[in-house]
């Protein structure tokens, strides 16, 4: 099967001289359609400058990117495809959604970026409420503001904007972190549904083995910018390879109320 996503050797380097600092070094993994590939690694590891680089948001200092194996990113340009294929969902969804604009105008803002024809279509009433039902909005929160909502309201209002543009690619980055922990298990389970009804292929990043075990097909271990162990999630749960991935694991047993409740 050809993989949706392939990375090789992608770097990211920030500042010159003697403050240069290798925020991603040499990373390589693909992700292959219709799986959930996850990315843990502790805080500051390069996760999310990972996923900013696949999605144009951050350019690589060098490295290749393929998706659906065309290049995303030449060297000078990001070559966005088709727009709205791909999209994000942040971790803080607090910060992440404009509070200025109306729940509506943010989940319809991604369709600025295609084509007259499809935005109309895409951005029809019929197709707005059927997908705010679906993530567990309700038509009359349309014309509110972001601060109105809960947590775990706002990340939903997130998830709908992530999906409006029909995405086939979906990065999740910490999406439920922000949140408290029932919540979380509510989202969670919606966002694994979603996937199984749209067929998405999601890169999940998280700096937590209890979310990663449970949303995840495959995963890559990061540490300081490395990635340093790749396998499916069974394997690594089972017979992790690296010092650093069994320290990880080793945090696992007082997460254990995460857990029940992510299985509950
Ligand atoms: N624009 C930037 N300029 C300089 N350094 C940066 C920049 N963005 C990120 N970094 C640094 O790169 C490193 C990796 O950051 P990144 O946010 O990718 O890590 P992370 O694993 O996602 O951590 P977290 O879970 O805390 O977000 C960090 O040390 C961060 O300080």
């Amino acid at each position: 099967m050809e993989a949706l996503l392939q990375l090789s050797g992608v770097s990211k380097q920030y500042g010159k001289g003697s403050q240069l600092f290798h925020a991603v070094s040499d990373a390589a993994f693909s992700i292959y359609p219709g799986e959930t590939f996850g990315l843990i690694g502790e805080s500051g590891s390069g996760k999310s400058t990972l996923g900013k680089m696949v999605t144009g948001l951050e350019y690589p200092t060098s490295g290749s990117l393929l998706y659906q194996g065309s290049p995303l990113w030449n060297g000078k340009k990001f070559n966005r495809r088709k727009p709205g294929e791909m999209q994000i969902v942040f971790q803080d969804p607090q910060s992440s959604l404009d509070p200025r604009m109306k729940v509506q105008d943010i989940i319809l803002e991604p369709l600025w970026a295609l084509p007259a024809e499809e935005r109309r279509q895409k951005g029809s009433t019929e197709r707005l409420h059927a997908l705010i039902a679906r993530v567990g909005l309700k038509p009359e929160h349309l014309p509110r503001y972001p601060h109105e909502f809960s947590g775990g309201q706002r990340q939903r209002i997130a998830i709908a904007r992530a999906l409006i543009t029909d995405p086939t690619f979906v990065i999740l980055d910490e999406p439920t972190s922000a949140l408290d922990v029932s919540v979380q298990a509510h989202v969670l389970n919606l966002l694994k549904e979603l996937k199984r009804e749209r067929g998405l292929t999601y890169l999940f990043i998280s700096h937590n083995m209890a979310v990663i075990r449970y949303m995840c097909d495959r995963m890559a271990v990061m540490q300081k910018g490395r990635i340093v162990e790749t396998g499916t999630v069974e394997d690594i749960f089972k017979h992790p390879q690296e010092a650093y991935t069994k320290t990880l694991l080793s945090s696992l047993p007082s997460l254990h109320k995460e857990n029940a409740s992510l299985h509950a």
